[in-house]
């Protein structure tokens, strides 16, 4: 059952608010949906999901991207989750960049986190149904996101690629078997075992994957972030996409840091990216 939390015009379509008990993450998920105008039982839309950064809610994208404008043009919906499972019985941490607000997108199989840290499941199979049933969108699929935002939409697409068509990210985590986000976040909820890692690690997974399963990616990533060599490394990604010739763009944006200005102002060509890919 969804409860509807709020609604809002914008843009000619509608912002709207749920929460819901969720079978994967054992707690109340909040998401946000974007339905452009004129959606309807008789006219569905498809749906890009988008997948936010350590700290943020349902809310950060939806107020500070500016999509709504285009994504009405473009008829297309956008749903937006939280970042992870959260309330009084969700295992936490007093830091920004593990626990509630910091999900990255993976199944942990370590306690006390494994009960309720699966958000890969939730974004893979329980979201997409839940919306597909309750609004009016067909199941075409593309997905985006930023920094461990952007590590979930990669891996995510790289592990299912006949259910999106087409992944785009920004300034994402793209290594994070070999960054200290990763490091942190995989050795408390994944174990020990770096084989386990691998399943969540975009350069690792797109290094196994056939020509049969490319599907278009585009990152941008600007060069004022501070994140960008410590943490997010997208060379590493596209030496792998040049060795298998894995169809990546690459934009690397001036000036740029780490923040929604940045996102802001390239979330129009993503928007067309993605519309370019879900018509066909
Ligand atoms: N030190 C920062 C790191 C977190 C951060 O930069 N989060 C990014 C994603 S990795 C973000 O989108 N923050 C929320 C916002 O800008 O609205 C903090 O604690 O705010």
């Amino acid at each position: 059952m969804l409860d509807n939390l709020s609604a809002t015009k914008v843009n000619g379509g509608w912002h709207k608010q749920y929460s819901h008990i969720s079978t994967s993450t054992h707690c109340q998920m909040r998401f946000a949906i974007f339905l452009p105008p004129g959606a309807s039982q008789t006219n569905k839309v498809p749906v890009l999901y988008w997948l936010s950064g350590l700290t943020c809610t349902d809310e950060n994208f939806m107020q500070k991207a500016g999509a709504l404008k285009k994504a009405a043009e473009l008829g297309i919906a956008i749903v937006a989750p939280d970042t992870s499972p959260r309330g009084d019985n969700v295992p936490d941490q007093d830091s920004y960049d593990f626990g509630q607000g910091a999900g990255f997108y993976l199944n942990a199989t370590q306690a006390p986190y494994n009960t309720h840290y699966n958000m890969y499941d939730y974004i893979v199979h329980e979201l997409p149904a839940l919306v597909e049933q309750h609004f009016p969108v067909t199941t075409k699929k593309a997905i985006s996101g930023h920094s461990m935002g952007g590590h979930g939409a990669m891996v995510i697409a790289l592990r299912n690629p006949k259910s999106y068509s087409s992944v785009s990210a920004f300034s994402p985590i793209t290594n994070p078997i070999n960054c200290p986000w990763g490091h942190k976040a995989f050795s408390l909820y994944l174990g020990d075992d770096q084989m386990m890692w691998a399943n969540y690690d975009s350069c690792e997974l797109m290094k196994n994957t056939s020509s049969d399963d490319f599907l278009p990616m585009r990152v941008d990533q600007g060069d004022a972030d501070s994140f960008l060599i410590d943490q997010l490394k997208p060379e590493n990604l596209t030496a792998v996409a040049k060795q298998i010739n894995f169809p990546l763009t690459l934009h690397m944006q001036a000036g740029y840091d780490h923040s929604y200005y940045f996102i802001s102002s390239f979330i129009d060509e993503h928007l067309s990216f993605h519309h370019s890919h879900l018509r066909s």
